[in-house]
């Protein structure tokens, strides 16, 4: 698709959202999913929350290394609803019902907060954590972000960038190219599906006191027995 000005766009409108295939389309891009009194809703419940940073995390400061110092905090019961209430979308029950041998289904979304100095370095989403009381850790299928800060201006990057693997790439270390550079626009909706490389760039001084607000996580499926 292309506007105008030619530019080719890879976002997806709202209208188009029901026709949408994880299959067709790895990678989904919709702007102003979120309208601004929704977007206000959730603003003020990550006001009230409570914050923890990375540093004080130290198994997921150890995943992300040199990743400055952003905050996560849970959702609360009433947030999860409605965040959950919009996301009743085709495109995702098609993709997760589509793996064979599913025996349960899972969901893990939080709050994040990036200020300056802050990012998140290349990773595939493929950390699942390890096995619980002798069963498999449910596998991330899709990876869901979305960001609820009211402004975001080019300079103050944060853009979350999606790679391939270069074909024929032989190193152990995966040999990567953007396909995607999507800057965090308020409101907007990107899911993509897992494995894939990808990373947050680091968020500009400019950005001054101005945070990243987003909520990201996993629809996950579960496989029963222990490999
Ligand atoms: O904030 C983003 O744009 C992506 C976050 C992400 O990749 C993650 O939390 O695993
Ligand atoms: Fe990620």
């Amino acid at each position: 698709m292309s506007d105008a000005t030619g530019v080719a766009l890879s976002t997806t409108q709202l209208s188009e959202l029901p026709s949408f295939s994880f299959h067709r389309n790895p990678v989904l891009v919709v702007e102003n999913f979120w309208s601004t009194e929704e977007r206000r809703f959730f603003r003020e419940a990550m006001n009230q929350a409570q914050w923890k940073s990375l540093s004080s995390l130290p198994n997921v400061r150890d995943d992300f290394p040199d990743s400055g110092d952003w905050a996560k905090a849970e959702i609360g019961p009433a947030q999860g609803q409605r965040f959950l209430s919009r996301l009743q979308l085709p495109c995702i029950q098609d993709y997760i019902e589509s793996f064979p041998n599913i025996t349960g289904r899972h969901l893990g979304f939080s709050y994040y907060s990036y200020r300056a100095g802050d990012c998140l370095l290349t990773h595939d989403d493929t950390d699942q954590g390890h096995p619980m009381a002798g069963r498999q850790a449910p596998l991330r299928r899709i990876a869901l972000v979305t960001y609820f800060h009211e402004e975001w201006r080019s300079d103050w990057g944060g853009e979350l960038i999606i790679y391939a693997k270069r074909p024929g790439h032989t190193s152990e270390k995966p040999d990567l190219i953007p396909t995607h550079c999507i800057e965090p626009r308020p409101g907007s909706l990107v899911m993509f599906t897992v494995p894939r490389f990808h990373r947050v760039c680091r968020v500009d001084p400019t950005a001054g006191p101005h945070r990243r607000l987003s909520i990201a996580g996993w629809f996950m499926t579960e496989h029963g027995e222990a490999l």
